[in-house]
């Protein structure tokens, strides 16, 4: 069927889009790049117009054959049925009709589970990276380098990839589009309004919550209407075997529902992420609620506070919110006005609806269902299931609660307390100074002379214009960050940039601190380099006054700091394979700068260090240890951060890289035709998502780089 698949179809209707997609892949193994661009471009644009037509085709068809449902009352006996099911086909029939105009049939058929895969990923733009990459089309390149890397942040091939299009000349920052972001802008609304209400904003903060509110409904449209279409698994052959035409419908209606209610946590995961956040909705309007009350919208308020008693009908925090409104506004917060909208009490009881179907199809039809939701009401669970429901509900709240627990304990096997094995270093504070578990202040790593050098090193980097000159910092707008690799400055040695010597001890003071960790926190295995980079942060002139914004914002190294639930989700784009950090300071003329380790709800500071020359501080990168560094509003902060892995198969390939160029002694270790050949496309087909996001991660040679 697919072989007559042109870019154009020849009827004019549209072909499909997972034939586009092979056949653009295969061009892009042939490396004719100008085909496999066209093709894979012309496969992503047909999956989106059918995804539309597919959409507008459920809207055009919502009425038809609704004259038959009026006979179901009317007539009697047993033809009922009939009519239901000649109102079934009337829509089926109008649907079909309408797809078939403008998609080919074969463009109709379900896809497999890889192609879906395949784009859920957005592994196309992977390889479209590549495929401009090789056509010159930089700006293109990059767009599809940034689109991928949104739902793949910890892929790291591309992220050096995007690293290197921003030091390459002409790229601006307009480059890096994510030509995706319409589906999910949700998020995009999500972390404005979070920025608008940490720097109190409050009616700004309002405006895009509620455009926040909004588009998640939307989002959620969008989902649904594609789980009508998208086919919902048939009924295996041994039950079409056992069972009659009515457990069919039943078992396929009930397939289509549940396929509906798992919008919910879609909508609720960020791209990229593996878990959905939970009770996402609710959040959302809970946000609404308190920005509406401090900009002065009390009736606003008062209507949001309503929709989110929809959710959670007898919250006493609420309810007692509700009390206070009725009393300020005089008993006016029962006006229309303030009645829950519209959209969120269509949304509710809908849901409410399609559950108590689902949960029917538990008890009695041996189907199984997910609740997406943590707000579901008992009532709508049958009585002879509810016990098992309380009880799996029960160990989900122990399982959220220990998460809020604080963890005393690090399980992260290392142990505080071991030898400093290198003269001259000292230990200036352990973990009771430093009010922790794993933590230790080190001086004396490095002498004068030596971070003299260090600091050249990097101010030789960053004037060669070669892309470490200053960026402006990915934390705050106040500061410029330049950054060096080990390679990067080995690389500038080779060119003969900088002093080989000067190279070679940048390399060798990060063995100094691997030697000290490994001791003093007692690592039960080897380390390994997993990153090192030397950071300079240094202010920029002007507009210091009453900054109220932080260096580095407090976050924990190897997961993601939720603060508001005091959890930390160990997955990407978190660095999950980091066990140990370490940042080695370098100066100490600067104004700010210092780090300070904070408690789970990322304001309480436990510790402060002040950083100066050959300062180590060194923490295990777990949740035990959020942290974050002061605002630098005066001079040039540079340390070097290093951070350590137990996990061979996570070290830092390009630091093994240099180390074999030290090894040849001078010889290049990049040839020129290898330096510009991009990561290429990887698929982990045929994995669970877990496992699939950890191949993902996987650290690969740097030759896969640009
Ligand atoms: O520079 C510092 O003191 C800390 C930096 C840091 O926490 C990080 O890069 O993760
Ligand atoms: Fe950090």
């Amino acid at each position: 069927a697919t072989s007559g698949v042109s870019t154009g179809s020849v009827s004019g209707r549209l072909p499909p889009y997972d034939a586009l997609y092979y056949l653009g892949v295969r061009e892009y193994f042939a490396e004719d790049w100008e085909k496999a661009a066209e093709l894979i471009e012309k496969s992503i644009e047909t999956r989106e117009t059918i995804l539309l037509r597919r959409r507008e085709c459920q809207d055009n068809c919502v009425a038809a054959g609704h004259d038959r449902l009026e006979k179901l009352d009317t007539e009697k006996g047993s033809v009922w049925d009939l009519w239901a099911i000649d109102w079934v086909q009337r829509r089926a029939e109008c649907i079909r009709f309408c797809l078939g105009q403008t998609i080919s049939p074969v463009a109709q058929l379900p896809v497999s589970a890889d192609i879906h895969y395949e784009f859920d990923t957005r592994n196309p733009y992977n390889f479209l990276q590549v495929t401009y990459y090789k056509l010159g089309k930089i700006p293109n390149a990059v767009a599809a380098a940034q689109t991928f890397f949104v739902a793949n942040p910890s892929h790291l091939e591309m992220r050096n990839n995007i690293e290197k299009y921003r030091r390459m000349p002409g790229v601006t920052e307009e480059a890096f589009q994510d030509r995706e972001k319409d589906g999910h802008k949700q998020w995009y609304l999500y972390d404005a309004a979070l920025l608008a209400e940490s720097s109190a904003e409050w009616a700004r903060a309002a405006e895009v919550w509620k455009k926040c509110v909004n588009e998640t409904l939307r989002q959620t449209e969008e989902c649904r209407a594609q789980c009508e279409l998208e086919g919902q698994g048939i009924p295996d052959e041994e039950t079409a075997k056992t069972t009659g035409v009515f457990e069919k419908a039943a078992a396929l209606s009930l397939n289509l529902l549940s396929c509906k209610q798992s919008c919910v946590a879609i909508v609720a995961t960020r791209p990229g992420r593996i878990s959905p956040v939970e009770d996402f909705l609710p959040t959302v309007l809970e946000h609404l609620h308190i920005a509406q009350f401090k900009a002065g919208d009390l009736r606003g308020a008062v209507q949001t506070l309503r929709s989110l008693l929809l959710f959670y009908p007898s919250d006493s925090d609420s309810l007692s919110n509700l009390q206070l409104y009725f009393e300020t506004l005089g008993g006016d917060a029962e006006a229309p006005g303030t009645q829950p909208t519209q959209e969120i009490s269509t949304y509710v009881n809908r849901s409410l609806l399609e559950k108590k179907l689902l949960y029917f199809g538990v008890e009695n039809l041996n189907f199984t269902f997910t609740d997406p939701d943590l707000w579901t009401p008992e009532e709508v669970v049958p009585e002879s299931i509810r016990e098992a429901w309380r009880v799996e509900r029960e160990k989900l709240n122990e399982k959220m609660k220990e998460g809020e627990k604080e963890v005393e304990l690090d399980d992260s096997g290392f142990y505080a307390g071991g030898t400093v094995p290198l003269i001259g270093v000292t230990i200036t504070m352990d973990d009771n100074m430093l009010n922790g578990t794993n933590r230790v202040v080190l001086d004396g790593a490095l002498s004068q002379p030596e971070c003299d050098t260090i600091l050249q090193l990097a101010t030789t980097a960053a004037s060669l214009g070669d892309g470490y000159r200053g960026r402006r910092s990915p934390h705050t707008p106040h500061e410029k960050f330049e950054g060096l690799t080990v390679l990067r400055a080995l690389k500038l040695a080779q060119d003969g940039l900088v002093n080989q010597s000067d190279a070679r001890l940048l390399h060798e003071i990060g063995e100094r601190v691997r030697t000290l960790l490994h001791s003093y926190f007692r690592s039960p295995s080897a380390l390994y380099f997993s990153f090192t980079h030397l950071v300079c942060r240094s202010a920029i002139t002007g507009k210091q006054e009453g900054r109220l914004d932080l260096s580095h914002p407090v976050h924990v190294d190897n997961c993601l700091l939720e603060p508001e639930t005091r959890q930390c989700w160990r997955e990407p784009p978190a660095f999950t394979h980091r066990d140990l950090s370490a940042v080695l300071y370098l100066n100490d003329d600067f104004e700010g700068g210092d780090l300070f380790f904070t408690d789970r709800d990322a304001k309480t500071v436990t510790a402060t260090v002040k950083p100066k020359c050959g300062r180590v501080v060194g923490f295990s990168s777990g949740p035990v240890n959020p942290h974050g560094v002061t605002a630098v509003t005066a001079g040039r902060r540079c340390a070097l951060a290093l951070w350590f892995t137990k996990e061979k198969l996570h070290r830092d390939m390009e630091r093994e890289e240099a180390e074999a160029a030290w090894t040849k002694d001078g010889l290049s270790v990049t040839k020129e035709e290898e330096k510009g050949a991009p990561a290429p496309p990887r698929s982990g087909r045929n994995q669970n998502s877990r496992e699939r996001s950890k191949a993902r991660g996987r650290v690969v040679g740097a030759r896969d780089e640009l």
